[in-house]
């Protein structure tokens, strides 16, 4: 019997395409849509063959049930993607189109929230109200949420005084910062005491957003620099950080160009602490001196001029000025609000703004080529900018001009100093304005820090305990592929791969403990492990890996722009001949400048072109001397350390170097104009081990931020285009590992008095005695279902994919049997209540119909009666009166 069109009542036996794709790689990419069942044909001793509805509507005949990805009932109603009935890559894509569609854009899988980015206003999801449904509810109880997640993360470390981590992770444009400014208000908000909770509620917004009106946290006032609460001067980190470290790229107007973990302490009683920031600058800075449209360099650079943008090179390389409904003038308003309330004095304000006033300053300056191809500013405009920079950053013009068109190096024991040519001069201004702009950038989060440390030590903080109780927040660069791909995505590349391989850790030592703790027996199915490509990355015990081959690269003497681009061919040719043969290694035979490496998310060609340039970090010892001597504090502070080791020459660079975790030695001596305190991918890298050990002692909850199409349009999600995002994020990789063991598991009580029915009379008939926990469990046994992948745990009945789909199935059956049983029952008692009530009122009316009949005839017999006895009388009394007449 075919089920009746539309979706399936239950999947027919064996026409499910939930089976897990095999182990390793390569991942298929099946995409196939999801379909309906029409009808199942059985074939003797064959595969059942299905006649299908495909989610386009397209009817199909005869389909091998294996071929088919069969569509879930109620997608909209699934909001944990593991508890679908077919667990496919259709199937999940299909669920998070039609929810989001009716904008349900969290969805749960398993423990991993996807959110997929709405790209307008939900103000109904937001807010102290939603938060205030949130605050104590276990997860999975109410819809998927980033307030769920985050008050998972509170509660686990209210309850074991352990340290969390959220994991945001997603490419550019996908939300992960503004998920992560979500986590950090809801966190502000859980830990304030219900009665500060409760006047938030009754109007003050918790915490203003990065770009929203006042409100600011909802205790104590905050009319003074000291008096602003911790938790606001947390939260307004976000928009100090974001001004300075965020542009508009092609695919986000408020691109953060930085990574950054925020870990939020916790006292005893769960109140904020403290905080403390870490931020991972992945490109340097480069956009401070270089973009084109349509992106844009750094927020506060359009924010300090509102409007007179376009006199600087900086900023005009690029025709984009402002950005749709953002008002410049208000948002400096605002980032000079979060100065002050992070705790910023006015003196150091100033600072700030003159040090960025002075990069853009510097960017004017020009030069040309004087008799002696030697560089000299050019013209009065150039002058101008040179003056207006040196004054800005507490140095003479003079000084300024020569640290930017000279070079001293040593000779055989001589100090030279070498003019450069204008080239050479421009790219000399673009280095100090990028390093001015990196060092005030970590000028501003080391302020930040030194403030909401102390404050958090001073209110009695974990600070002095063992264990410490925070949450930290990670909001870092999804994976990388472009047509280009260099040095940043390199770098992007190995964070992800070194969290991608923590999650896998993390999925797989989840699922593994839980199947130990239920005792429930499960091979262990290989999952992709990506040692190989981080060894591959980073070198392993067999061979150095491509980051250190390139520091090895940069550790030869730097010449001429030529010199440099025949090392990078060089550098290509090193890389592909060292590590050929590795196996994540792959040498594309047309583009000999180029190598790929193998990564968890896909391949990626990279250009070796200006990998050394890129990981060079160096300050050179003339900007370094000369503002170390600024007349500025805070300018001086930036340089301090290179003004010490350019002072102290080569030894000193060694010594900053090492302490530095530098794996780089100086430059040789001769060449000591510029040297590198350590190269960019190894900063980096230290950088991402201290994170990874950090990460390693927290109990980690994961958030995949989904960008629903290359467009940012609100309202539709492209699956192919969400695909790979999944795919990326590892969503595919902890389902497929969920498929390949018993991703539904329901604990014995709710899974008996749910499916009790399902069992036989007498089975079902032990429910009265003992309870529902004493049924004889053997879903084998059940009446109208056939489970072949079930296994009883301790606690749970734990069941393959697919499983649950037919006992639900079955129990519709049942349940619908039993409901026209019942309504068959009740329709006979109230048919022959109604026939015995009619009866009786038949009865009724014939008896008063008789009586009033009764009572006529009655009365007719007795006035027939009286008109017989008048009758008679009058007859007697005519013979009377004849007879009397008679006898006279
Ligand atoms: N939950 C949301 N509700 C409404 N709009 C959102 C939401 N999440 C993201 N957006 C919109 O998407 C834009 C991009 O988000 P966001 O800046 O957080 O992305 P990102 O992943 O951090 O990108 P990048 O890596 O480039 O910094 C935001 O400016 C906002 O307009």
């Amino acid at each position: 019997m075919p089920p009746a069109p539309g979706r399936p009542a239950a999947p027919p036996p064996g026409a499910t395409a939930a089976q897990p794709p095999a182990p390793g790689r390569p991942r298929p990419r099946r995409r196939a849509p999801p379909c309906a069942p029409q009808a199942v044909h059985k074939q003797p001793g064959g595969e059942p063959l299905l006649d299908v509805v495909t989610e386009e509507g397209q009817e199909v005949a005869g389909l091998p049930a294996g071929d088919c990805c069969l569509q879930n009932e109620r997608d909209d109603t699934v909001d944990d993607l593991v508890k679908s009935d077919f667990l496919h890559e259709p199937g999940i894509l299909h669920t998070l189109q039609v929810r989001y569609g009716l904008d349900s854009i969290y969805t749960y899988s398993g423990n991993i929230l996807i959110a997929a980015n709405p790209h307008k206003r939900l103000r109904q999801l937001y807010g102290p109200r939603m938060m205030a449904q949130y605050r104590g509810v276990p997860l999975g109880e109410l819809s998927p949420h980033v307030y769920a997640i985050a008050e998972q993360a509170y509660s686990a470390m209210m309850m074991d005084e352990a340290r969390q981590a959220i994991l945001i992770s997603g490419e550019s444009g996908a939300g992960k910062t503004e998920s992560a400014k979500m986590v950090m208000q809801y966190l502000a908000h859980r830990a304030m005491p219900a009665h500060q909770h409760q006047h938030a509620l009754g109007g003050a917004s918790v915490a203003r957003t990065g770009s929203g009106g006042g409100g600011g946290g909802a205790a104590a006032p905050t009319n003074g620099v000291e008096s602003a609460p911790i938790e606001e001067q947390v939260l307004e980190s976000n928009p100090l950080l974001e001004a300075f470290g965020n542009a508009k790229t092609s695919r986000n107007d408020n691109s953060s160009r930085f990574g950054k973990f925020v870990e939020i302490d916790f006292d005893s009683g769960g109140r904020v602490a403290g905080a403390s920031i870490s931020t991972y600058l992945l490109e340097r800075c480069g956009a401070a001196v270089a973009v084109w449209a349509p992106s844009r360099s750094y927020l506060f650079f359009y924010q300090l001029l509102e409007g007179g943008a376009a006199s600087f090179r900086y900023l005009h390389q690029s025709d984009v000025y402002t950005l749709t409904d953002v008002d410049d003038a208000q948002e400096f308003r605002h980032t000079l609000e979060a100065m002050r309330i992070v705790g910023l004095q006015q003196h150091h304000v100033d600072a700030v703004l003159r040090t960025v006033a002075g990069v853009l300053h510097l960017g004017n300056v020009d030069f040309t080529l004087s008799s002696r191809d030697e560089a000299a500013v050019a013209g009065g405009a150039g002058i101008a900018a040179l003056e207006a920079a040196a004054r800005l950053l507490g140095v003479s013009d003079l000084g300024l001009e020569a640290a930017l068109t000279t070079r001293a190096i040593d000779a055989r024991g001589e100090r030279i100093v070498k003019r450069l040519d204008a080239g050479a001069a421009a790219e000399s201004r673009d280095a100090l304005a990028k390093t001015l702009y990196a060092r005030l950038f970590d000028w501003l989060v080391a302020a930040i820090n030194r403030k909401i440390n102390s404050l958090g030590s001073g209110g009695g903080a974990a600070s002095g305990q063992q264990q410490r109780r925070s949450i930290g927040i990670l909001d870092i660069y999804g994976f990388e592929s472009f047509d280009l791909n260099s040095f940043e995505q390199l770098c992007i590349n190995l964070a992800n791969e070194r969290l991608q391989q923590q999650f896998n850790a993390h999925v797989f030592k989840g699922e593994q403990e839980e199947y130990a703790r239920e005792g429930i027996a499960w091979s262990y199915i290989d999952f992709v492990d990506n040692q190989d490509c981080l060894d591959l990355l980073e070198g392993g015990a067999a061979s150095l890996g491509v980051f250190p081959l390139i520091d090895e690269a940069c550790r030869l003497p730097r010449a001429t722009y030529q010199a440099r681009l025949r090392w990078s061919k060089d550098l290509a040719h090193t890389l592909r001949t060292r590590l050929a043969g590795q196996p994540r290694f792959g040498a594309p035979r047309r583009q000999q400048h180029a190598f790929v490496v193998d990564h968890y998310a896909g391949e990626v060609c990279y250009s070796a072109e200006h990998l050394m340039d890129k990981n060079k970090d160096f300050v050179v010892a003339e900007h370094a001397h000369l503002l170390g001597s600024s007349s500025l504090p805070m300018i001086r502070e930036l340089f301090a350390a290179d003004a010490a080791a350019a002072a102290a020459g080569g030894a000193a660079a060694d010594s900053i170097a090492a302490s530095a975790g530098s794996e780089l030695p100086s430059p040789k001596r001769g060449r000591r104009s510029a040297f590198m305190l350590s190269s960019v991918g190894a900063r980096f890298r230290k950088q991402l081990a201290g994170l990874m050990g950090t990460l390693g002692r927290c109990q980690p909850h994961y958030i995949r931020c989904v960008k629903p199409n290359a467009e940012s349009r609100p309202g539709s999600l492209a699956p192919e285009y969400v695909l790979e995002q999944l795919r990326a994020g590892g969503v595919l990789e902890a389902v497929r590992i969920a498929c390949a063991g018993f991703p539904t598991r329901k604990p014995f009580l709710p899974f008996a008095q749910r499916y009790a029915l399902l069992l036989p009379e007498a089975a079902a008939g032990a429910k009265g005695g003992g309870g529902a926990l004493s049924l004889p469990l053997t879903p084998s046994g059940f009446i109208d279902c056939q489970l072949d992948g079930w296994q009883l745990g301790r606690s749970r009945v734990f069941l393959r994919a697919g499983q649950l789909a037919q006992l639900e199935g079955a129990r519709g059956r049942r349940l619908s049997a039993a409901a026209v049983k019942v309504q068959s029952a009740w329709r006979g008692m109230e048919a022959r209540r109604q026939l015995r009530a009619a009866r009786a009122a038949a009865v009724a009316i014939q008896a008063a119909w008789r009586g009033r009949a009764g009572r006529a005839a009655a009365r007719q017999l007795r006035q027939d009666r009286a008109a017989v006895r008048l009758q008679a009388a009058w007859r007697m009394h005519r013979q009377r009166s004849a007879y009397q007449l008679q006898r006279r």
